[in-house]
């Protein structure tokens, strides 16, 4: 019987995109939504496969994997190289990479298992970077002694919240220096951006125990080398630690499954847990439960595989990580564009070949050339300056590449003073760009703000503070319009309403609610996150009245401080004469629009109004009447003396 036929008796009337799914051979797991042109696409990107894969057999085209290599990517395999040039050459897989949430930013370190990652996307593999929401929770002991400190809950929200929104910068950077190295993007380049909250909130323990804790044996498990040092030499392992290969190899077939996601990449110190992960990976395969969702497991090139890219060390040969305290972050905010370039500027001269391989996407042919001219004067490091070009340009884009090559060559050619591109005017870290906010160019994603501020004023007046508003009124109108994000729980019904789980990023719309009901949504009693359009975050931290003080900043509307320093600021223009009585008038009645919300049905909350102010107030108006009754005197004169 026809596998149609056998589908349709077994399971009464189906879609004729479904039965087409299932001729295609069509995962069962992805035959959901498939529509006919998917599935014409999905063919024809087949077809063009093949077809690539014939011109590498026939030698008309590099092979991938060999790319890979030569490049210094590969360190160890899990699976052997042939396979896995094979089945590189033969499928359109996909690949991951996974980072746990454990700092607020990812650094040079990580970029290492990204780069081979991203350039199979730009080959037109599925590319896949993994957000370990869930992992984080229990820590990897890999290569530790001494167990991680538990993460709290408004530090995971942090890490997860910055960590997601770097990923997604890089990814749309990826983007943009595949189009500079004119790479044709095609339908089937595939990339995604996972939480492995996803499925860890709902994972059953039943169903990983079953599935693939029954073919995990612990021998082989308590034999791993990380594991007998941890138990011999520090502070024991704990069964959840233990657990942690288990978590990441579910994590895989979860990947695996929905994916096509064939291959792990991760850091050398990640070996252990690929290898475990592919018995994991191929024990849930075979334990399927049910023939018709039974994945294809009689051929290698079936197997997941997976390899390591060498450890990026320091000049004490220690590897760069949070852990290890030498970490050179991509947070802009953490290691500035200028210092990020500086460092790349000063690797040495020995080792400058090997990292524009690894870090650039510059075909070798460009590379040799800049080797060739870096040769002739090696003092002028040439071969540095396009590395650091490269990696900016990757990290925050070519406009910051730009600015901090200039930057350095100003500094170092004397001709002018050193500017650090990133400003240590909290003011300016927070304003919106003057063009629309990008990835690139989005303002600081960390702050503090007073409890009297998040607790007692309007989720307006929050939004303007946090420099998500240009005045209270603007972020009252974006409350109405519900144009702006809470991080919280989304949807109606129970659970919508309250504050995010902290180790996944969700997203609520704002309304315009009381004062006291912004508290609902912090995480952790002292986090708040907030959002406007795709790339302006804040994520906010409570601190005290006093404590804000003692820090000596100031937020936009803060009272008494914006509009105290504008009376005054008025009344020293007009002593000075630098402002007519109009302009002041101007100033004034502009201010006193943008504290009013501007809709009838918009919640009005009582204005405070300090003594001082009303005192100032009355001065300013004194002192305006004075200069307007001289405006007028002056004018007179001259009206008579034409
Ligand atoms: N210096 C590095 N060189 C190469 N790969 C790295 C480096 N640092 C991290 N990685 C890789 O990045 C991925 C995520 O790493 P991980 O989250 O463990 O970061 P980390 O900074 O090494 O953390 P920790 O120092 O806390 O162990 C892993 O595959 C890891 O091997
Ligand atoms: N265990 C990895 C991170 C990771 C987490 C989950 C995964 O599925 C994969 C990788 C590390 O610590 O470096």
């Amino acid at each position: 019987m026809a596998p149609s036929q056998a589908l349709l008796l077994r399971r009464g009337p189906v879609c004729r995109s479904c039965l087409l799914a299932f001729a295609k051979g069509v995962p069962p797991t992805q035959r959901r939504n498939i529509s006919t042109g998917w599935l014409r696409k999905t063919a024809e990107a087949e077809e063009d496969w093949k077809h690539r894969a014939q011109e590498i057999k026939d030698g008309k085209r590099p092979d991938f994997w060999d790319m890979l290599e030569s490049r210094g990517y590969v360190k160890d395999t899990a699976g052997s190289r042939e396979t896995i040039r094979e089945l590189m050459r033969t499928k359109r897989i996909g690949a991951y990479v996974g980072v746990d949430p454990t700092a607020s930013s990812l650094h040079v370190g990580h970029l290492l298992p990204l780069m081979p990652l991203f350039w199979m996307y730009m080959h037109g593999y599925g590319a896949f970077t993994l957000l370990g929401g869930s992992t984080v929770k229990i820590g990897d002991p890999t290569d530790r002694v001494k167990d991680r400190d538990p993460i709290g809950k408004a530090d995971l929200a942090m890490n997860v919240t910055k960590m997601h929104y770097q990923m997604k910068k890089l990814w749309l950077n990826v983007e943009a220096q595949a189009r500079r190295f004119e790479y044709q993007k095609e339908w089937a380049w595939k990339r995604g951006l996972v939480n492995n909250n996803t499925w860890w909130n709902s994972a059953p323990m039943l169903d990983v125990l079953r599935r693939v804790g029954k073919a995990m044996r612990i021998g082989p498990m308590l034999s791993r080398d990380t594991v007998k040092r941890k138990m011999t030499e520090g502070d024991g392992v704990s069964f959840a630690e233990f657990s942690y290969p288990i978590m990441q190899g579910w994590d895989w077939w979860m990947l695996f499954s929905k994916q096509k996601v064939q291959m792990q990449i991760g850091g050398s110190d990640q070996y252990g847990n690929i290898i475990t992960g592919i018995e994991i990976v191929k024990a849930a395969r075979d334990s399927e439960p049910s023939p018709e969702l039974r994945m294809p497991a009689n051929n290698p090139l079936d197997d997941p595989v997976g390899f390591t890219v060498p450890l990026l060390t320091d000049s004490s040969g220690a590897k760069f990580g949070k852990s290890s305290g030498n970490a050179v972050w991509l947070d802009l905010y953490m290691t500035s564009a200028f210092d990020l370039y500086g460092y790349f500027v000063r690797r040495p001269d020995a080792d400058v070949e090997n990292l524009l391989k690894l870090f650039t996407f510059l075909p070798m042919e460009t590379i040799e050339k800049v080797m060739a001219e870096q040769m002739e004067d090696p003092s002028k490091r040439i071969a540095q300056h396009r590395l650091a070009y490269e990696v900016l340009a990757l990290v925050h884009g070519e406009d910051a590449a730009k600015d901090a090559k200039q930057q350095h060559e100003m500094m170092y050619s004397k001709r002018l003073g050193s500017t650090l591109s990133v400003t240590n005017d909290p003011s300016e870290q927070y304003a919106e760009p003057s063009g629309p906010t990008t990835a690139n160019n989005a303002p600081r994603v960390d702050m503090t703000l007073p409890e009297s501020l998040i607790m007692g004023k309007s989720i307006g007046r929050i939004m303007f503070a946090a420099g998500l508003a240009s005045s209270a009124k603007e972020g009252h109108r974006l409350a109405t319009q519900q144009a702006a994000y809470v991080g919280g729980m989304p949807g109606r019904g129970a659970g919508a309403g309250q504050a995010m789980d902290p180790s996944q990023l969700t997203w609520n719309p704002i309304k315009l609610w009381f004062p006291q009901e912004t508290q609902r949504y912090l995480i952790d009693g002292k986090l708040l996150i907030l959002r406007k359009g795709k790339h302006n975050v804040r994520v906010i931290e409570m601190v005290s009245d006093e404590t804000y003080a003692q820090s000596r900043q100031t937020y936009p509307g803060q009272p008494y401080t914006g509009r105290m320093r504008g009376l005054y600021d008025h009344m020293k223009a007009l002593k000075a004469g630098q402002a007519t009585s109009a302009d002041v008038r101007k100033a004034l009645s502009e201010a006193e629009k943008d504290d009013e919300p501007d809709t009838a049905d918009a919640l009005k909350f009582p204005k405070e109004k300090r003594p001082e102010q009303t005192k100032l107030e009355i001065q300013l108006e004194d002192l305006l009447k004075e200069v307007e009754s001289k405006e007028a005197e002056s004018k007179s004169k001259e009206g008579a003396s034409f």
